[in-house]
């Protein structure tokens, strides 16, 4: 069966086109600037050149459509009729507490994700609009929902509860949930076989470190803790998140800057974080280069994203009472080999000690450990669509 999964983001759709056969890929792709003018598709068919489309997409639908025209083109399509797509998989960012596994996509689970567009506002409206798309333009064939708080479901309420009134836990599900469980799920996977033990004899400490970015304390096969909190705006500085701060500051800058609660949302989603320490980007390759030619700015957003990565380190192994292995993922994360170097530098009191030499790689399954380190540090390459590839499947054939 050939899986098509699609992350339909605000204005991105990516897909990929899976042979569950054998899990090799098809096709990846990404429509761009959906919803805004100069919209374009990229397609990369395996073994073939990569396809440009330029094409005003005024929604997600359009976007869609074309994906689907381009998935069946004679030239450089990947099959012949649509009718060889057996299932459809979808990142859904937040699912409240509702789903733990993947879940057959119906009226029921679309109510949930909807619910929860009060608290991911940037992620389930596309999420949701990928969805429809999809399905009212594949109406025969299953989709799959594919949760990045699945994973996370495990965590007890030592670690998901906030210390606030109850009630609103009660009344609003106002707790911890964590996302981009997916990636944990799947390096941490790869890290026990990499250590060569069994998932839940392991503890293990992922790092993903994207855009959004988020860290995983796993012990027992179990989240433990999770650095995204009720939103995707907890934990770390992320390239327009703040991550986190002084609750304080918001009622503060509320009063001062004069922003309603909207406002005061989009703040410290889309303003802070990386791009607003900075003033120069929230791409990391960006920060590096200012930083690098003396941007003072630049060089004090990055020590701020190192010193909360490393302050999540020593609380995980605080809470996991060890642990066997730190992964590095996600695009800083398999990619950023001095952002690596600055987070591991001075960790040996916790028994981590990078080879530096051995660090100097990108995009590969690697042990960037010294010989005597106590911690193992991985390098491993995330593969959320192959997971929800995966996960479609099972529930699909
Ligand atoms: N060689 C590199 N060095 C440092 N950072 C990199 C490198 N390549 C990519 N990145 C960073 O990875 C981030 C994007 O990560 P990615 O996982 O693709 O994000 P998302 O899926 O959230 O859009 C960007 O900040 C980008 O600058
Ligand atoms: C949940 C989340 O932050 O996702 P992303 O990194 O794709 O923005
Ligand atoms: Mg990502």
């Amino acid at each position: 069966m050939k899986i098509l999964v699609v992350n339909a983001g605000s204005s991105s759709i990516k897909y990929q086109v899976i042979d569950m056969t054998d899990e090799s890929v098809l096709a990846v792709g990404l429509v761009d600037r959906v919803g805004i003018p100069g919209s374009t598709l990229k397609h990369e068919p395996a073994g073939k050149e990569a396809v440009v489309i330029k094409q005003d997409l005024p929604d997600h639908t359009a976007g869609m459509e074309l994906v689907l025209e381009v998935l069946v083109n004679p030239e450089y399509g990947v099959v012949k009729s649509m009718d060889e797509i057996g299932a459809v998989g979808h990142r859904t960012v937040h699912g409240g507490e509702a789903f733990a596994q993947s879940v057959v996509i119906d009226d029921e689970v679309k109510k949930v994700i909807r619910d929860c567009i009060d608290i991911a506002p940037l992620h389930n409206p596309p999420n949701l609009m990928g969805i429809e798309a999809c399905q009212k333009l594949m109406p025969n064939v299953k989709h799959v929902g594919v949760f990045d708080t699945a994973f996370h479901q495990t965590m007890e309420p030592a670690n998901y509860m906030y210390a606030l009134p109850y009630e609103v836990y009660e009344e609003y599900r106002v707790r911890r949930y964590g996302f981009h469980g997916t990636s944990h799920y799947y390096v941490s996977h790869r890290a026990a076989d990499m250590l060569g033990k069994k998932f839940e004899d392991c503890k293990i400490i992922t790092l993903h470190l994207g855009n959004g970015a988020s860290m995983a304390a796993i012990k027992d096969g179990k989240v433990v803790d999770t650095s995204m909190g009720f939103t995707p705006l907890e934990g770390l500085v992320m390239g327009t998140r703040s991550g986190d701060i002084d609750p304080g500051i918001v009622f503060y800058l509320m009063d001062k800057l004069g922003m309603n609660p909207a406002e005061a949302n989009n703040y410290f989603n889309k303003k802070s974080g990386l791009l607003g320490l900075s003033g120069v980007s929230n791409d990391m390759r960006d920060i590096e280069e200012a930083a690098n030619n003396g941007n003072a700015r630049a060089q004090i957003a990055l020590e701020v994203y190192y010193n909360h990565v490393k302050g999540y380190i020593g609380n995980y192994f605080a809470k996991l009472n060890g642990c066997d292995c730190i992964v590095f993922t996600a695009g800083v994360g398999e990619n950023g080999i001095d952002i690596r170097r600055h987070i591991c530098e001075d960790l040996d009191a916790l028994g981590i000690k990078m080879d530096v030499e051995k660090n100097k790689v990108r995009g590969k399954e690697v042990d960037v450990a010294t010989e005597d380190s106590r911690v193992r540090i991985f390098v491993i390459p995330t593969n959320e669509e192959l997971v929800i590839a995966r996960d479609t499947y099972r529930l699909a054939k």
